[in-house]
């Protein structure tokens, strides 16, 4: 390998970025001032107190909402003004809530159907299901890499809570994210789903970035390599999580003492 090669694989490569990022509502400022680098194959977790700005963020960087001020690249393209269905194209995707899953597909079958987009098919919920057959190799991949393989056949309504979430995951991960998107990952699970879910978001992070709004602060501690802390709208703390975690102001804020 050369020099040049070894120095590109182990320089940190910021993936998405947002500089002065800010939103006002009605003269309400939710968001002011961030600034974030998110970088490949690593997990960044935004934490923070209810109302801190979290979701705003998120729908910032999606491009949801406009932001008031402040410019967003991804992938050193700047998409301050891009709509979202494009940046999702370019590689910046959402995970979506359980109801985004069919509850009455199978496993393979939700996969299948989340294949057709990248695939360059247009979704066309007439055809019958045998036309996805050429996606069964892509989509068993995709369900062996997220240990679902043994409920390929199962509906998705028959799963657990977690393998729910998982199998959500899966369907993002079918469009090939650049940097995926998770919101609150582990919430209403369980301890044993939570250690599963967990795991497969360290697996799905060594090939994608993955930004992260998270209250299990354990499970931040456990996979985050970054963490931004916001409290009301502004970024109070960051580093690793031992870093953050020691920080007088993150613990006034998380607890009102820094005791
Ligand atoms: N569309 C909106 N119009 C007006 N105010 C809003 C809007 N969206 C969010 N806010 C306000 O912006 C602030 C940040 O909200 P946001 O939902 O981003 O916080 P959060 O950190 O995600 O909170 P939580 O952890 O409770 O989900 C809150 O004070 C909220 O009331």
């Amino acid at each position: 390998m050369t020099q040049a090669a070894v120095t590109t694989q182990s320089a940190p490569r910021v993936v998405l970025s947002a500089r002065g990022l800010g939103k006002d509502f009605s003269g309400f400022t939710a968001v002011n001032d961030v600034n974030l680098d998110v970088e490949h194959a690593r997990i960044h977790a935004l934490i923070g107190p209810n109302g801190a700005g979290k979701t705003t963020v998120f729908n910032l960087l999606t491009k949801f909402l406009q932001p008031t001020r402040g410019q967003i690249t991804l992938l050193d393209t700047d998409i301050t003004n891009t709509k979202p269905d494009r940046v999702a194209r370019m590689g910046l995707v959402r995970s979506f809530q359980i109801s985004a899953v069919f509850p009455h597909l199978s496993v393979r079958e939700n996969v299948k159907v989340a294949l057709q987009r990248p695939a360059g098919l247009a979704t066309q919920f007439w055809l019958p299901l045998s036309s996805l057959d050429r996606l069964d190799a892509r989509a068993d991949e995709l369900i062996n890499n997220l240990g679902l393989s043994q409920y390929r056949d199962h509906r998705a309504a028959d799963l657990s809570y977690g393998r729910k979430r998982v199998l959500e995951i899966a369907t993002t991960l079918a469009l090939d994210p650049k940097v995926l998107l998770l919101d609150e990952p582990m919430a209403g699970m369980g301890q044993e789903d939570v250690q599963m879910v967990a795991d497969i978001i360290r697996n799905v992070a060594t090939e994608r970035a993955v930004l992260m709004v998270e209250h299990n602060l354990s499970v931040v501690a456990d996979i985050c390599d970054h963490v931004t802390v916001l409290q009301r709208g502004e970024i109070l703390a960051e580093g690793d999580y031992a870093q953050v975690s020691a920080d007088p102001r993150v613990r006034t804020a998380y607890m009102g003492t820094d005791e």
